[in-house]
């Protein structure tokens, strides 16, 4: 369906997707892409000049969306230097450079439209689709402009409901957490999670001392402003975090739950007949390196633990041999991601232990970065050590694998929890860092307790893969969008 300008033109729906910078949002906003672009609406994806540079480097993004009729790519700035490091907890500066500077850049670009953000084919951007964590950015451009915006938050539905609860468990005095309190103190004030929630399981910005702090305020803040969007994105399932969806649709009353996007797109893309020929790729920001798929190959049937703690983290080199020695501890085989900007510069004693080396020689395996989903894939593996990203969470689920989750920062503590406690899919470490327990939890997830993992990660899986066939809820959803993103767009013109 195409909309009509004042001059009577008839013109395709233009969407301009906006991502927050991290590979983890990136990741999921061009699967949405894809899958809008296979229903044929024009997607016009706008990048950061940093993560563009990276997406050109290490991922086939150009030929791959070319075969997309009116697909573009355009970049902004992040307002931050190009060696601006762009990890670890340095990413909230990236966070709060954005919504500093990035607004009138857009808003010049998207009042221009006919010129940058569109084509010959299609001029004009009919539809925003913005990551949630710029909310009010996005909201006040929609506003100014008139075009209707849609949220996309891409973490997982738990965490945007405490975020969202963040004034109610204030009222409560249940935050701030004062210094030297007991982590495992309660949380009652956050609806469908009274019985257990923790000071522990929080996100990492709402574990604060002080309730005046900035980034409680950003997160919370931001998060609310999705209630004043025409509607919300989640990647997640229905069966999954169904009953949360039902109380952040309290307050947001369309969401979209169209998860898990990676399977959605397999599923889509199979049943398309034009772009049958070829098989998702990549859209990684590091180099991959897929020779670690031979040596799985070679191991046998779920004998190996994958660990990785994805795209962001950074931890000190004590914490790295805490890990290292409890996976060579636990006697297990493994393939660890240890991206090179991954360890802390630390000055002092570079030498890894003899005992450490030959052991890995023997039974581990080290890489950069790998093809996640194929290796999540691969009959060799039976466990995934995993910082517990909301992407990498939704791959080991398809994937029926069981996780053993460290937590770093964000929203990584309350998946952890959900993992552990509620979908019992996996256990959670928090962020605690002992080779004991690394070495205890690799045995039981690998050993003990399999089989009693084995049940609930197959169930999980099933539920994920029928909501992303058609007739299941994600499949349905997805429907749904592209139906509203063509109703929408109808009647809008040039700015
Ligand atoms: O060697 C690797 C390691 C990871 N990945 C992929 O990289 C993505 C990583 O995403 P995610 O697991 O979500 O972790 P982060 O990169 O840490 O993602 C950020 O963004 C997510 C979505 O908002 C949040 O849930 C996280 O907490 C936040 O850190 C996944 O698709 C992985 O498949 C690879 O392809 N190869
Ligand atoms: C650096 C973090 C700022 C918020 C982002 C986020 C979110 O709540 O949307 C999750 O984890 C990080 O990627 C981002």
């Amino acid at each position: 369906m195409a909309h009509q300008t004042a001059t009577g033109q008839n013109f395709p729906p233009r969407v301009l997707i906006f991502p927050f910078p991290a590979q983890g949002h990136v990741n999921c906003m061009l699967q949405l892409a894809e899958l809008l672009g296979l229903a044929g609406i024009h997607v016009t994806f706008l990048n950061t000049n940093h993560v563009h540079r990276r997406l050109l480097q290490h991922a086939d993004i150009q030929a791959r969306f070319a075969a997309y009729p009116g697909f573009l790519f355009r970049t902004i700035s992040d307002g931050l230097p190009e060696d601006d490091p762009r990890s670890g907890n340095e990413m909230r500066y990236v966070l709060r450079s954005m919504l500093e500077t990035t607004k009138p850049v857009l808003k010049d670009m998207l009042s221009t439209c006919g010129d940058i953000l569109g084509s010959d084919s299609s001029p004009y951007i009919t539809c925003i689709i913005a990551d949630g964590i710029f909310g009010s950015l996005a909201n006040e451009l929609g506003n100014e402009l008139n075009i209707p915006v849609i949220h996309f938050r891409t973490i997982s539905a738990c965490c945007f409901w405490i975020y969202f609860s963040v004034p109610d468990i204030i009222k409560a005095e249940e935050l701030p957490i004062r210094e030297k309190e007991d982590m495992d103190r309660m949380i009652r004030s956050v609806a469908g999670m009274e019985t257990f929630l923790r000071c522990r399981d929080l996100p990492s910005f709402c574990q604060v001392s002080d309730e005046r702090d900035p980034q409680l305020h950003l997160v919370a803040r931001e998060t609310r402003q999705s209630a004043r969007a025409q509607s919300l994105i989640l990647n997640t399932y229905e069966d999954l975090e169904g009953p949360l969806v039902s109380h952040i649709r309290t307050h947001c009353p369309k969401i979209y739950t169209i998860g898990p996007l990676h399977a959605h797109l397999k599923v889509r893309l199979a049943k398309n007949v034009s772009t049958s020929t070829y098989t998702p790729s990549s859209n990684s920001i590091f180099e991959v390196d897929g020779r670690c798929m031979a040596w799985l190959d070679s191991q046998p049937f779920k004998s190996v633990i994958y660990v990785s703690f994805g795209s962001i983290t950074v931890m000190k080199r004590d914490t790295l041999m805490e890990f290292w020695h409890g996976l060579v501890n636990s006697n297990k085989r493994f393939l660890w991601v240890v991206r090179p900007d991954m360890v802390a510069g630390e000055v002092g004693n570079n030498e890894i232990p003899a005992e450490l080396v030959a052991a890995t020689r023997e039974r581990g395996y080290l890489v950069g970065w790998v093809p996640q989903e194929e290796v999540l894939a691969h009959r060799a593996v039976g466990g995934f050590l995993t910082h517990s990203g909301w992407n990498s969470t939704l791959e080991s689920i398809v994937a029926e694998v069981p996780m053993i989750c460290w937590a770093y920062f964000a929203d990584q503590p309350i998946i952890s929890r959900y993992v552990g406690e509620v979908w019992k899919l996996g256990m959670d470490m928090k962020g605690v860092c002992d080779r004991k327990i690394v070495e205890k939890m690799v045995n039981d997830l690998m050993v003990e307790r399999r089989e009693d993992f084995a049940r609930s990660t197959a169930e999980m899986a099933r539920l994920a893969r029928k909501s992303v066939n058609e007739g299941g809820s994600s499949y349905c959803n997805l429907d749904r969008l592209i139906a509203d993103i063509r109703l929408t767009s109808m009647g809008k013109s040039a700015p």
